[in-house]
């Protein structure tokens, strides 16, 4: 029952979501003509859908785009754009109330004007959604259905009554909030990011379960606009899979910020009583139930696999995992891919990017794109941000590769000095006795960017030997990298290198 509650607009669409809407779902849309056998039939317009679509029409192929709520998917709709564009209000409200700090005056009254910061919102929302737009698609020559596809056959589907034959298709059909997990929610009103950028009133207390980037991110922004928030971690850390030191220094700005830091908790029921939500959580010492006006739950994605009429295409699938595909993104029917989301363990934009690129080669064009052979950055826009490329230690360890570490704190770093934005490292892994770089974990203020920089040189083989001669600009935070190139360069000072320069300098 996740439906419309006291805290959200009735009114009808503002202009900006009008303008969004008109872009990916216009009103009054009326499905072409299936123009005989596509090459290519996209089965959801999220990010892995509209990158595939658009790649093969350039390429000159027959492609239909099939659609049942909004282009553009989550990640415009209610996922990074949206958080993103609130997450950067938080910020500034964060700084305000901080700018002494900064030698600076605190404005006298900070009133924080909730509706205002998801009017913004809206605002970046319908801007970016002109890339999203059907427009674009027609433009390039794509057949754009909207409606819920289902598989009628191997090398055929359906929407809205209508029979669409394909050569090859794709699934890209994303993932949806997990609500699964915890009794009682189902049965009360609660928010996932499927609702709550529709929010234009701010809870007064708000419990957010999951520890997570979905849940880290809108935790903190949502306590920086001053809800009492608490989060809830089933896990003894938030973010599980980045490395402890990183999660720990989140945890230490979730407390600084004012957030109620709950680890090692679990929600495990959910009810009303006095038109209150009252939430059961348990940790190894305790329990305790919490009172809150609203909850949003971010314990995780589940692949949009059902309702797709599977069995009828013969595509092997998983409830939990998704599309089973191969290494090349192929499902058990060899005309079938999938991309994104729905096959995907990171489940992030660029990755959907990245796999539905290898779909449109490998399905098209005879290529032998390997998933596996991708470099993958990401990052949670907390602040400080978390970001991470290539192997963690620990998998390092488990794959028995030697690794060397070179860190360097962020309070060594002038710019991060100068900007007060001094929690954090950078820490780059490379393979013992070599310069290549095996993986990175960055922790500032602008991580994701910074991350970038790694990711390149991994991709094209540069080593962290190379990376010492790259000049950085001056002041930068990214010098924390070139820092961290020098600290390798000095370990090839050996005794015996020393020693020679030294008898060098005798002159
Ligand atoms: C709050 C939040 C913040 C995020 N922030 C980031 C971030 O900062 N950076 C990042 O990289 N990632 C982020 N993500 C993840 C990112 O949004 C997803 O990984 C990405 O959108 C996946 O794209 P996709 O194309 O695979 O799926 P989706 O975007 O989910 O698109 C799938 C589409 O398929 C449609 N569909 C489903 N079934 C059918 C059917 N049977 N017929 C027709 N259409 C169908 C759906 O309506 C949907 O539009 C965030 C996610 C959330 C929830
Ligand atoms: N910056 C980004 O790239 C970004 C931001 C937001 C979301 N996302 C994507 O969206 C997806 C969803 O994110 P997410 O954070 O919901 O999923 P997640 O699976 O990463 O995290 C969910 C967390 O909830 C915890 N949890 C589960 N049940 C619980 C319970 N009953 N009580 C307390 N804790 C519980 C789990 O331990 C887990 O750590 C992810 O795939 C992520 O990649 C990405």
């Amino acid at each position: 029952m996740q439906q419309r509650n006291a805290f959200y607009s009735t009114a009808p669409p503002d202009a900006h979501d009008r303008e969004r809407l008109e872009n990916v779902h216009p009103t009054g849309w009326r499905n072409p003509q299936p123009a005989g056998r596509y090459n290519l039939v996209v089965v959801g317009a999220g990010t892995a859908g509209l990158v595939a679509a658009h790649a093969a029409a350039a390429l000159g192929a027959k492609v239909a785009l099939i659609e049942r709520n909004l282009l553009g998917g989550d990640c415009l709709n209610v996922g990074c754009v949206p958080s993103k564009a609130i997450i950067r209000t938080a910020r500034l409200y964060a700084e305000m109330r901080n700018a002494e700090q900064y030698g600076a005056q605190i404005p006298g009254d900070i009133r924080i004007d909730f509706a205002a910061v998801m009017e913004r919102m809206r605002g970046i929302r319908a801007r970016i959604s002109r890339s999203d737009s059907v427009h674009r698609l027609i433009a390039a020559g794509v057949d754009v259905f909207f409606g819920q596809a289902y598989f009628t056959g191997t090398d055929t589907l359906a929407v809205d009554g209508t029979k669409l034959r394909f050569k090859k298709a794709l699934i890209a059909t994303g993932a949806r909030p997990n609500t699964t997990c915890i009794p009682g929610l189902v049965e009360i009103d609660y928010l996932t990011n499927e609702n709550i950028f529709d929010l234009t009133e701010l809870p007064r207390r708000l419990l957010v379960i999951g520890g997570g980037p979905l849940g880290c991110e809108l935790a903190q922004a949502f306590c920086r606009f001053g809800a009492q928030t608490i989060i809830a971690q089933e896990k003894p850390l938030f973010l599980p899979k980045e490395e402890r030191d990183a999660a720990q220094l989140l945890s230490d700005a979730f407390a600084r910020d004012g957030i109620e830091v709950r680890l090692n908790t679990k929600a495990v029921n959910i009810r009303v009583e006095g038109g209150q939500k009252l939430v059961d959580l348990v940790s190894d010492d305790y329990s305790i139930t919490v009172a809150v006006d609203a909850i949003l739950v971010g314990t995780g994605r589940v692949p949009n696999v059902d309702s797709l009429n599977l069995e009828a295409a013969g595509v092997d699938f998983d409830t939990i995992t998704g599309i089973r595909v191969d290494d090349f993104l192929c499902s058990s029917n060899r005309r079938i891919y999938a991309a994104g989301d729905a096959c995907l363990e990171h489940k992030f934009t660029h990755t959907a990017d990245a796999s539905a690129r290898i779909v449109v080669q490998n399905a098209l064009f005879l290529g032998r794109q390997r998933l596996s052979a991708l470099t993958i950055p990401w990052c949670t826009y907390t602040d400080p941000a978390i970001a991470h490329v290539g192997l963690y230690v620990r998998q390092a360890r488990e794959r028995d590769i030697p690794v060397k570490t070179f860190t360097i704190p962020m309070h060594d770093v002038d710019r991060a000095i100068a900007d007060d934005e001094e929690v954090g490292f950078v820490k780059i892994h490379v393979k013992e006795r070599t310069d290549r770089i095996l993986g990175a974990t960055i922790v500032a203020r602008h991580a994701g960017d910074m991350i970038n920089e790694i990711t390149l040189a991994m991709v094209a083989g540069i080593g962290l030997r190379t990376l010492a001669h790259v000049i950085h600009a001056y002041p930068t935070q990214a010098e924390a990298i070139k820092k961290a190139a020098d600290a390798y360069n000095r370990t090839r000072l050996t005794p015996r290198i020393q020693w020679l320069l030294r008898r060098w300098l005798t002159w």
